[in-house]
């Protein structure tokens, strides 16, 4: 690690430690609402974009609440696939959700789609859409995780599948609350395209300048 990473790390961890306990400030009345705003936003936005498939979390601690956003992809018929994660290797498996019965406590708690029920995709499959979590944004596609570098790896790995036709478009989906004037943003670090939130729907165009790679 060099210099200037180390103190972009530094600078992540002073923001995860300012930023972890923000979400759970929400009163459960408005985590609901925000919860079913952003998630009515990111259906239309789905619906413009005429996507098919998606990867989504299905939330843990105070995380947005995403269960509106299944359940309305499951109506219109969107392929829903979860994440499962390998905690050996900090890698993930996708797998198709078609029910709430398919999900298991998985790692650190989180409910992840049991592989007995629902095996994973192939390392091929490129869903058209990936919700990613996040404990902050910003309006520059910047997104800091709880430091896994999960979203990262799987990143790394899916413009190089073998066969991928179209890419993914990277969505962060949170609260306004977690959006933040800049996330501290290493060279592996990819940006989002698209942040949804309660308040709005924003398209992010810009070209990094700071040499980051584009989700
Ligand atoms: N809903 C959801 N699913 C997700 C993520 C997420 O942020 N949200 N992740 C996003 O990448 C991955 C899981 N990443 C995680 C990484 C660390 C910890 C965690 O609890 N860390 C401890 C400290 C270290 C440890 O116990 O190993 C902590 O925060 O106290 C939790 C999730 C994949 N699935
Ligand atoms: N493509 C990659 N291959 C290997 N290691 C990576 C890759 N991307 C990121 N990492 C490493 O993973 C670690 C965590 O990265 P980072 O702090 O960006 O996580 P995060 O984005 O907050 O977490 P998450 O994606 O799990 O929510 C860092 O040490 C980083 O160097």
């Amino acid at each position: 690690m060099n210099g200037e990473q180390a103190i972009i790390q530094e600078r992540k961890a002073q923001l995860r430690l300012r930023m972890s306990g923000v979400r759970g400030t929400l009163p459960p009345e408005q985590h609901r609402e925000y919860s079913e705003m952003a998630c009515a936003r990111a259906a239309g936005w789905l619906s413009h974009n005429h996507i098919r498939s998606m990867l989504v979390y299905v939330p843990f601690r105070s995380e947005l609440d995403t269960k509106p956003l299944i359940e309305q992809a499951w109506q219109k018929g969107i392929a829903v696939y979860a994440p499962r994660c390998r905690r050996e290797d900090c890698s993930m498996t996708l797998h198709r959700l078609r029910s709430w019965d398919e999900l298991d406590a998985g790692s650190y708690g989180i409910l992840e789609p049991n592989p007995l029920v629902s095996p994973a995709a192939s390392e091929e499959f490129v869903p058209e859409a990936i919700f990613t979590p996040g404990m902050a944004f910003d309006r520059a596609g910047g997104r800091l995780g709880y430091g896994g570098g999960y979203y990262d790896r799987l990143h790394a790995r899916i413009p190089f599948s073998e066969g991928a036709g179209k890419l993914p478009v990277w969505a962060g989906i949170g609260f306004e609350i977690q959006v933040v004037e800049e996330v501290p943003m290493e060279k592996t670090d990819a940006r989002l395209q698209v942040l949804i939130t309660e308040a709005g729907c924003l398209q992010i165009n810009e070209e990094a300048e700071d040499g980051t790679d584009a989700f």
